[in-house]
């Protein structure tokens, strides 16, 4: 376990309407009591049409879990039809957002010059960008993963200064983990966790590198979290399905936080 706060973070991706979304949240955080909160920080991240939904109840019921959005424009305002302004967010309450999710980069022709757009409009409206990155199954066959994510990592953080680094969030997700139920092993996210963390101190510096948080997303559950937040450099878990199911989320962040079951 590190020294950093582990994160864990629920994206729904495309999962629950504004109503299915307040349910959720008030299963969580029954399930959830906030003794654990000292220990691991909690986050979901809903469609954008649940998001009022969701602050209402977190809000209303003084709840400790944050909330975010999948993704945001790049550009402030102006005439973007169906895109959705990091402004916006901030206004809604959303304390981190998801920028260069791989199903962006593959369904949406996302590119590292775009993820780095966002993640400078993201931090412009002082929300925190979780940089999403992460290799498909041939890189990884190849042993190019942790070049191929290095290069990813540098292309969407290119130029920022220390101090942006260092209120940034980054993800790494191995393309072949997500959503197949293929875990990494928890040595292999610490060999790629460690190397964004080398990484950031070339671009950065030290102080940054120890304390931005590097998650690990792809299949984790309950079973494996334990495994992976465990290592040095894994800083918490950007969870998918699992965070659909309230019980099995609230698990997963206290082992997290170091115990003991809810
Ligand atoms: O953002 C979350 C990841 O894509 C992981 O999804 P998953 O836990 O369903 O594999």
């Amino acid at each position: 376990m590190s020294t950093r706060k582990p994160l864990i973070a629920g994206n729904w991706k495309m999962n629950l309407n504004h109503l299915e979304a307040i349910a959720l949240v008030q299963k969580l955080a029954f399930a959830l009591p906030a003794k654990y909160f000292d220990k691991v920080d909690v986050t979901v991240i809903p469609p954008f049409t649940d998001i009022r939904s969701v602050q209402t109840v977190i809000d209303g019921d003084k709840l400790l879990l944050t909330y975010g959005a999948q993704d945001l424009s790049e550009h402030d305002s102006g005439a973007y039809t169906g895109e959705i302004s990091g402004a916006f967010l901030a206004k809604l309450g959303c304390t981190y957002v998801v920028v260069g999710h791989s199903e962006r980069r593959t369904l949406h022709a996302e590119t590292d010059e775009v993820v780095l757009a966002k993640t400078k409009a993201a931090l412009r409206h002082g929300l925190t960008p979780i940089v999403c990155i992460g290799e498909g199954l041939e890189i990884r066959e190849a042993g190019g993963h942790v070049d191929y994510n290095i290069a990813q990592l540098k292309g969407s953080l290119a130029g920022l200064t220390a101090e942006e680094i260092g209120k940034t969030v980054i993800a790494y997700e191995p393309v072949w983990a997500i959503g197949t139920g293929r875990v990494a092993s928890a040595d292999d996210a610490q060999e790629v966790c460690a190397a964004v963390r080398g990484a950031l101190a070339e671009i950065a510096d030290a102080d940054t590198a120890a304390s931005v948080r590097v998650l690990y997303g792809g299949s984790v559950n309950a079973k494996n979290v334990g495994d992976i937040v465990g290592r040095t450099d894994v800083d918490g878990a950007l969870v998918g399905g699992a965070s659909l199911k309230p019980d099995e989320f609230a698990t997963l962040s206290a082992i997290a936080a170091g115990g003991p079951l809810p």
